[in-house]
């Protein structure tokens, strides 16, 4: 991925890591050093780019990275250095990996609920004429080691079959633990989410490790404490929320009554690998009976007129068809 700017002066290093400040790394020496303000211009229409690639991969409406969305969330890139582009190119992007500490509400394998608060994978692309081509992997091991985590403790969002390839053939992640969110976990997950205490000696060689390597890692997040069962959601709030293509059907068709509690029957949970969380346009609930009271108070409107040509005794495939809609769908954004 090429730009109009020297990307090898501004990334010196092969993998560079950016946080919300998106500030320019340090130069090499003997470098011309342009203005602050430009260097950063250069980083924020670099991260920009990557984003669209990283969605138009993805077939996502819209980027889920953009120089903005990291300026207002504490998420880290990894960003990779093509340094096989050609000598007349003043360098060139692989491709980025976006992580994120986030709270989720998470099911164990017993079923039960658990707030934690894991690294997230929230976006991860490497340029098409670049892919099968180990750089990926080279991305994610230094993830790993900076982030200091193990596979089986990161939570994805909404992986693509492609990632899920990867994360089994790289990482042998395969089992995943069913969850009624966007969210994938693996096998092993949970024997790892209890995290040091401040006193141990794994957070002071952390702390240690990290004022000598003074690059950006993902902040850390304390755990909150656990909540009782009743307290927790089941729903956690995944990066690509705001994808969220809403549909609104006219007046009254759109008054569903506001949930405050989850719904007594989760939609169906993913359960392999094949079908990872996959779901269809966010439609609300109305009750049959409400909303043909709510349809009799209303102005005409062509569906209401429908709708009412149908009394509430029709035909038993119509009626059949119209209580057989799911109570709640998710959808893919
Ligand atoms: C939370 C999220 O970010 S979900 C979105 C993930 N991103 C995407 O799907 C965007 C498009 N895909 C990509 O950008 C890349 O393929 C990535 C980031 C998933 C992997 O990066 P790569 O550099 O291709 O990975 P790397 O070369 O290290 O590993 C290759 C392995 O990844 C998997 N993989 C990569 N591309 C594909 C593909 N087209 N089809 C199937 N598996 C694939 C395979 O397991 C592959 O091994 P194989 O070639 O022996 O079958």
């Amino acid at each position: 991925m090429e730009f109009p700017f020297d990307v090898d002066a501004l990334f010196p290093e092969r993998i560079t890591v950016l946080d919300q400040h998106l500030r320019p790394p340090a130069r090499r020496p003997g470098t011309a050093t342009p203005a602050r303000t430009d260097l950063q211009h250069q980083i924020m229409t670099v991260v920009d780019e990557l984003g669209r690639a990283s969605a138009k991969a993805q077939h996502l409406p819209s980027p889920i990275t953009s120089a903005s969305r990291m300026q207002s969330n504490r998420h880290v890139m990894y960003v990779l250095k093509d340094t096989s582009a050609r000598p007349a190119v003043k360098g060139a992007i692989a491709g980025f990996l976006k992580v994120g500490y986030k709270k989720l509400f998470v099911l164990d394998d017993r079923e039960a609920h658990n707030e934690v608060e894991p690294l997230c994978i929230l976006d991860f692309y490497i340029h098409e004429s670049l892919q099968r081509h180990g750089h990926g992997r080279e991305l994610f091991q230094h993830m790993l080691q900076k982030e200091r985590v193990e596979p089986h403790q990161l939570a994805i969002d909404r992986p693509s079959q492609k990632l899920l390839k990867f994360l089994n053939k790289h990482y042998s992640l395969e089992t995943t633990v069913p969850q009624v969110n966007n969210f994938v976990i693996f096998e092993g997950f949970f024997a790892h989410q209890h995290r040091p205490p401040a006193h141990s000696l794994r957070a002071a060689r952390q702390a240690r490790a990290a004022a000598l390597d003074p690059t950006p890692a993902a902040p850390a997040r304390k755990l909150p404490p656990k909540r009782a069962e009743g307290d927790i959601k089941p729903y956690s709030s995944s990066d690509r929320e705001f994808l969220k293509v809403a549909v609104e059907p006219p007046w009254p068709l759109n008054r569903a009554p506001r949930r405050t509690t989850p719904p007594a029957h989760p939609p169906p949970r993913s359960s392999s690998l094949g079908n990872s969380p996959e779901r269809g346009p966010l439609r609300p609930f109305v009750p049959e009976q409400e909303l043909l009271r709510s349809l009799r108070l209303c102005p005409p409107h062509p569906t209401a007129r429908l709708l009412l040509a149908t009394d509430s005794g029709g035909s038993p495939a119509q009626r059949r068809r119209t209580s057989s809609l799911p109570r709640s769908e998710e959808s893919r954004y």
